[in-house]
């Protein structure tokens, strides 16, 4: 089986196929895939010679059919007539990541070609940018009614070009108003543990009975384009991410546990019964604030949004620590929660 590898400079690609011989054993074809992907090159191990011989064929790259020797069957196009032929494809794909030109070679003779081709395209990035620039990433975590949508909100409007937030998928259904792949992927148990089989999250986790996780393929994706990507995800989620890179995270507090309150009660959706489960919740995550590089008071939208903004900035990738101000919030939302909780509601306190 001949077997050469097709690794062509993106600036001498279109030189390189002009004067490509026809000596030349091997197949290539030259694509878009996704608006990152600048060039792509393929190639066939064909399985006998005389198929080799073949060139300027046409490679129908999204439908290759497979086979179950794992040799690939191809419908070549030479322009006079067609072929099909099997065998093993090599290939490298040229993007632009973050301004830079990037080569990923990936080798296939599995099943599933479109599979293993974005495993070995995400493991690419995840290895070798994402974890050198984890300023292109950033999580935000908060009290539920903190105002985590708000910020994200008004940092999208202000920069639309610039942010994108990671879709997570969760297994609770949809609130009135959300939209499927956009507040979520609404998945069900069965599907969202199909793909924690199949090692599809970055992290995930169970909060109130329901699975919450954020798909690789929703952060790695949007980098890949070039976009700054927001991950809006608890504590524990945090924590998954932590342990596998470097990574800016911001806790959002509000400025009292009076505020928080008010907070949750104005979106008027919510119930006293509903109010109380998202402040038991409060009350587990707060105990996790300071593993986050930044706590921040959310009191004004337009500040809090400049800052979370900066915190994009390289400069500021590994900023960390909190004030006593902060933490002196922090303590005065604990004990406002824990007061509220075991008193019954704030009415009787004359405030709402
Ligand atoms: N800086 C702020 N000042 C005053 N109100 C704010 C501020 N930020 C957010 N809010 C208000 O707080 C309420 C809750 O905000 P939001 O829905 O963004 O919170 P969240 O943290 O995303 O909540 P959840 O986790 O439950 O989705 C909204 O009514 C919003 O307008
Ligand atoms: N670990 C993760 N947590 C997530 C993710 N997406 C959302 N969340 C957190 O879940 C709770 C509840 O959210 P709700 O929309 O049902 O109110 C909240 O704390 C979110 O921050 C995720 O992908 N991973």
């Amino acid at each position: 089986m001949s077997c050469t590898k097709l690794l062509v400079r993106n600036d001498i690609y279109d030189l390189y196929v002009k004067n490509l011989s026809t000596l030349d054993k091997g197949a290539y074809y030259r694509y878009r895939w996704e608006e990152s992907c600048i060039k792509a090159t393929l190639l066939l191990h064909a399985k006998t010679e005389l198929e080799v011989e073949e060139i300027n064929w046409k490679y129908e790259l999204r439908r290759p059919l497979f086979e179950k020797d794992n040799l690939v069957e191809f419908d070549f196009d030479n322009g006079n007539k067609k072929i099909r032929c099997k065998g093993i494809i090599a290939g490298t794909d040229i993007y632009r990541v973050h301004g830079k030109i990037e080569e990923i070679e990936y080798d296939i003779c599995g099943k599933d070609y479109e599979t293993f081709r974005e495993k070995c395209l995400y493991k690419h990035i995840a290895e070798k940018y994402i974890k050198e620039t984890p300023e292109k990433l950033l999580i935000i975590s908060g009290f539920s009614g903190v105002g985590k949508g708000t910020i994200i909100h008004q940092l999208l409007t202000d920069h639309p070009e610039k942010y994108v937030v990671s879709v997570s998928s969760t297994t609770r259904k949809p609130r009135k108003g959300e939209v499927d792949g956009k507040s979520y992927h609404f998945t069900t148990r069965k599907e969202f543990e199909e793909l924690v089989s199949r090692d599809e999250f970055l992290e995930f986790s169970e909060y109130a009975g329901e699975y919450y996780g954020t798909l690789k393929k929703e952060v790695y994706k949007n980098y890949f384009e070039g976009k700054n990507v927001i991950i809006e995800i608890d504590s524990q989620g945090a924590r998954q991410i932590r342990k596998q890179q470097k990574i800016q995270s911001v806790f959002l507090i509000p400025p009292s546990f009076d505020e928080l309150l008010h907070r949750l009660k104005n979106s008027g959706t919510e119930t006293e019964e509903s109010i109380r489960r998202r402040l038991k919740r409060a009350l587990v995550e707060i105990e996790h604030v300071e593993e986050y590089g930044v706590i921040l008071v959310n009191d004004s939208v337009e500040g809090t949004a400049f800052v979370v903004d900066a915190l994009f900035h390289p400069a500021l990738k590994h900023a960390c620590g909190c004030n006593e101000r902060e933490l002196n919030i922090v303590k005065e939302i604990r004990e406002g929660i824990i007061r509220y909780l075991s008193n019954g509601n704030l009415s009787d306190r004359g405030i709402y």
